[in-house]
């Protein structure tokens, strides 16, 4: 048993926090007469994708979020699935979609997300989106980058001039994160490292913050961890033992704050998707009112 030290970044209290202000917001928006509705599309039975749409939809429900599931064979065609994707982008009662990643070998998945209509891509994920983060513009963000950010300034972990170092060059938090990280209101320094890095030991240890996002269980080990250091546990490998996160249980004794896993991000990522549904469901509000 490990003696922990580490402040604990709590994402299921914060979560709880944001979906406050989501609901009085959903609310007001209904009062107008927008109905915001979150699609999701998800392709196979990877218990992981369908738990995770699961809690989507709940919470969808917690702030007054209309759903709409597409559950679809894992066999289905690329032209099959663009089909269902046309039909997303052309419902008025969806005000915002995601694709469940990742989808079946077989499938493009890049020709998938290049072809949500950027303007209900709840996910951020979208070629249009990702360069407007690029730009500096305003867009939807990133689900799990945008939580990650938001729950380093919810318990004041310092981030101007910080250090930061990721693990893992995924689509969904490694690759996107830098950005946010490295604009001027956050004003980090971001190292990015992969498997093809040479001593992760040592690039880890120079970093006031780690954010581990690899999918590799238990990578992330005390000695590599600079006392003090904030440390996010963002991957998730589902083993014979369980769900099991990048960071390993000792690091709780040299961290000077440490997100959970799970209950540290991944609520958070569930958030900021109804976050980014509303706000897109306020930015058509605005235009309408403004013509
Ligand atoms: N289209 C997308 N696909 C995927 C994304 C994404 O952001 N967009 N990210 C991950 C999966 N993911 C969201 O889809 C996700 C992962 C984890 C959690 C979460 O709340 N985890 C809980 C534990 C849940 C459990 O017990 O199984 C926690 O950390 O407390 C939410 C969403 C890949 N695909």
């Amino acid at each position: 048993m490990w003696a922990v030290t580490a402040l604990v970044l709590d994402g299921k209290k914060t979560r709880d926090e944001l979906f406050e202000s989501f609901r009085a917001r959903v609310a007001a928006l209904r009062d107008r007469g927008l109905v915001p509705g979150l699609g999701t599309v998800l392709v196979g039975d990877d218990p992981g994708s369908h738990s995770y749409v699961k809690g989507k939809h709940a919470d969808c429900a917690k702030v007054g979020i209309e759903s709409i599931r597409r559950d679809l064979p894992a066999e289905i065609t690329q032209a099959e699935l663009e089909a269902v994707i046309d039909e997303l982008n052309a419902d008025p009662g969806c005000t915002g979609y995601i694709v469940q990643l990742p989808l079946p070998q077989h499938i493009d998945e890049n020709a998938i997300l290049e072809r949500i209509d950027p303007a209900k891509d709840a996910d951020g994920l979208h070629p249009t989106n990702l360069g407007r983060l690029v730009l500096g513009a305003d867009g939807p963000l990133p689900c799990t980058p945008h939580g990650i950010v938001h729950l380093l300034r919810r318990y004041d972990v310092p981030l101007d001039g910080a250090h930061v170092v990721v693990v893992g060059r995924g689509v969904t938090v490694g690759r996107p994160i830098g950005l946010l990280l490295t604009r001027r209101s956050e004003n980090a320094t971001v190292t990015l490292c992969h498997t093809g890095t040479r001593d992760l030991g040592a690039e880890v240890r120079r970093a006031d913050i780690v954010i581990a996002a690899a999918g590799v269980p238990g990578l992330i080990t005390a000695d590599m961890v600079k006392p003090g250091a904030a440390v996010l546990d963002v991957g998730v490998s589902r083993t014979a033992d369980g769900l099991r996160g990048d960071v390993a249980a000792d690091v709780a004794e040299v961290a000077g704050h440490l997100s959970p896993n799970p209950g540290g991000v991944g609520p958070l990522t569930r958030a900021f998707l109804l976050g980014n549904v509303i706000d897109a469901a306020e930015r058509d509000l605005a235009r309408s009112d403004s013509v």
